[in-house]
């Protein structure tokens, strides 16, 4: 049985200050974390805080990213390795903004998979179309591909333990969610991806989040869908009483 995993994405927002704010909100109100995996993906300047916090709570605490060599000469960059020492759990990797504004490429993807799994941590590793693709009909095509590059050379072990969270980019920050039915759909096929690239056993363990205009509103429908194990959520995440309800939505 795999543990849903509901993830909050506060891309480029909140300080120090207001990411402490956000914990005192929230203390004592984390689901049961065998029952729903609570993680936050904040800025690396806020990782500090959360980390603290995640010593003493159910708060799995993930960077947004992160660079492919452990330390050296890379002015700006943040070593995997750093993150793993602090206390990081998770890094995600190949969300859409990076790809579309700071160039990250699938090959880049997977070397950060490898650095990621070499210092411990795991990786939430994003996908997802762009509505062009959509339409043009080629979204099964054009996602399967992103995961093989990503999966390169990463044993079955290393993916039975990854998070990859399919996020199709016409419904971030859109409001326009996808359908369940649509989420699901793309969901199964990664894991029959997941199923052929590696074995069955590889593909029932691994999880897959829908990523895209999720809210208390929405979470429920989508949890119920038999592919879909958890939600990687921007906006909606972002205010203590909205991650809350994200976060038990089987209360
Ligand atoms: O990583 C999160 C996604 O980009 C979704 O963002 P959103 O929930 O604001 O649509």
């Amino acid at each position: 049985m795999r543990t849903p995993i509901i993830a909050g994405n506060w891309k480029m927002n909140k300080n120090p200050q207001e990411t402490q704010a956000f914990l005192e909100a929230i203390k004592g109100q984390l689901p049961d974390p065998a029952q729903v995996e609570s993680v936050i993906a904040a800025p690396a300047i806020d990782l500090n805080a959360l980390v603290w916090f995640s010593k003493d709570s159910a708060l799995k605490v993930a960077a947004e990213n992160c660079y492919f060599e452990d330390e050296g000469a890379y002015t700006g960059e943040t070593s995997p390795k750093a993150l793993a020492e602090m206390g990081v759990d998770y890094v995600v990797i190949g969300h859409s903004e990076r790809r579309q504004y700071f160039h990250e490429t699938d090959e880049d993807i997977n070397k950060k998979a490898k650095a990621i799994f070499r210092n411990k941590m795991l990786p939430i590793i994003c996908c997802g179309e762009t509505l062009e693709t959509r339409e043009a009909g080629h979204e099964v095509d054009w996602v399967v591909g992103q995961i093989k590059a990503a999966l390169a050379g990463l044993s079955a072990e290393e993916v039975s333990k990854l998070v990859i969270a399919y996020e199709p980019i016409w419904a971030i920050g859109t409001g326009k969610t996808a359908s369940s039915d649509q989420a699901q759909e793309m969901c199964h096929e990664i894991r029959e991806a997941v199923k052929s690239l590696y074995n069955e056993q590889t593909a029932e363990n691994v999880r897959i989040q829908y990523g895209g205009s999720v809210k208390p509103a929405n979470v429920q429908e989508l949890m119920a869908k038999p592919d879909i194990d958890g939600g990687l959520v921007g906006g909606a995440s972002m205010i203590p009483e909205s991650f809350l309800a994200l976060v038990n939505y089987q209360k």
